[in-house]
């Protein structure tokens, strides 16, 4: 078959960030040049209906609690290997004991070894709303999000041209999908903030450097609108964290490694959950 004609857009992107991209639009050449826009979308409108993503985080800010989309990933670029044996099923069971509100699970193979597989293993071991965490670029990846089963797609300012993230943004509520739009610094916030997802990810990981540093959110959070909902992603560890975030506003998080890294995940968990 073909290798659709895919643009990539002329963006300022951080160097590993720039390297994962690379990766990815040759990825997604290939997997849309095996299987066709259009087979993907019939697999896509055939999977179950999607859980709301959204409206479980709603609920958790709105009872008081923590509403925490807890993260299945077994290697990162920053972090090399994380955890190893590494069991989907049991740590989406395990972060739905712990009080999880959501699930993250990372599809990317290359730079985190995660599969369709994991996303697939962890919904059906639970009865959380799933993110597909990838690098999207392209709308194929969407409906193979819907297709594998996601609930929400991350879409990454850093990444995307407004006219991308716009695309990718309408096709994903067509899907009846919510959106993780995520952002790092003033810029990408206001771009965020012209579209219409009502989740903002503030990362507090610099892409160029790998580093994290709460004071991200805690310098963009507050700026976050009243009907957004914003999300504190990346080098959360622990209840303090937790708390600290929640004085800058963002009573929602993502936190992968540091549960990842522990034997007791749902004890992780909890802690988290209950740091308020
Ligand atoms: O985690 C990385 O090393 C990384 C490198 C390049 C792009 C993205 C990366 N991480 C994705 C994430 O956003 C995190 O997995 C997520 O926010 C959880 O962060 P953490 O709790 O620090 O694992």
């Amino acid at each position: 078959m073909n290798a659709p004609h895919i643009i990539v857009p002329d963006l300022e992107v951080p160097d590993t960030l720039a390297r994962i991209l690379a990766d990815k639009y040759e990825e997604v050449r290939s997997r849309a040049a095996a299987t066709p826009l259009s087979e993907i979308e019939r697999q896509a409108r055939s999977a179950p209906k999607p859980r709301d993503f959204v409206r479980s985080l709603c609920e958790a800010v709105a009872e008081g609690r923590v509403g925490l989309i807890a993260e299945i990933k077994r290697a990162s670029p920053s972090g090399g290997l994380i955890r190893d044996p590494f069991e989907p099923a049991k740590l989406a069971e395990a972060y739905c004991e712990g009080g999880a509100t959501c699930l993250s699970v990372l599809t990317d193979t290359p730079y985190f070894q995660g599969s369709a597989e994991h996303l697939k293993l962890a919904r059906a071991a639970c009865p959380l709303p799933v993110l597909r965490k990838d690098f999207m670029v392209h709308p194929w990846q969407v409906y193979e999000a819907r297709a594998m089963g996601a609930d929400c797609i991350l879409l990454i300012m850093a990444a995307l041209s407004d006219e991308q993230a716009e695309e990718l943004e309408d096709l994903t509520h067509s899907l009846d999908m919510s959106v993780l739009v995520e952002v790092h610094d003033q810029r990408e916030l206001d771009r965020a903030l012209g579209m219409n997802s009502r989740l903002i990810g503030v990362n507090n990981r610099n892409l160029r450097t790998l580093q994290t540093d709460l004071a991200t959110s805690e310098q963009l959070v507050p700026q976050v609108p009243a009907d957004r909902i914003p999300v504190a992603e990346s080098g959360i560890r622990t209840p303090d964290d937790v708390r600290r975030m929640a004085a800058a506003g963002a009573r929602c998080i993502l936190v992968g490694e540091h549960m990842m890294r522990q034997q007791d995940v749902a004890a992780a968990a909890h802690q988290l959950v209950h740091a308020l």
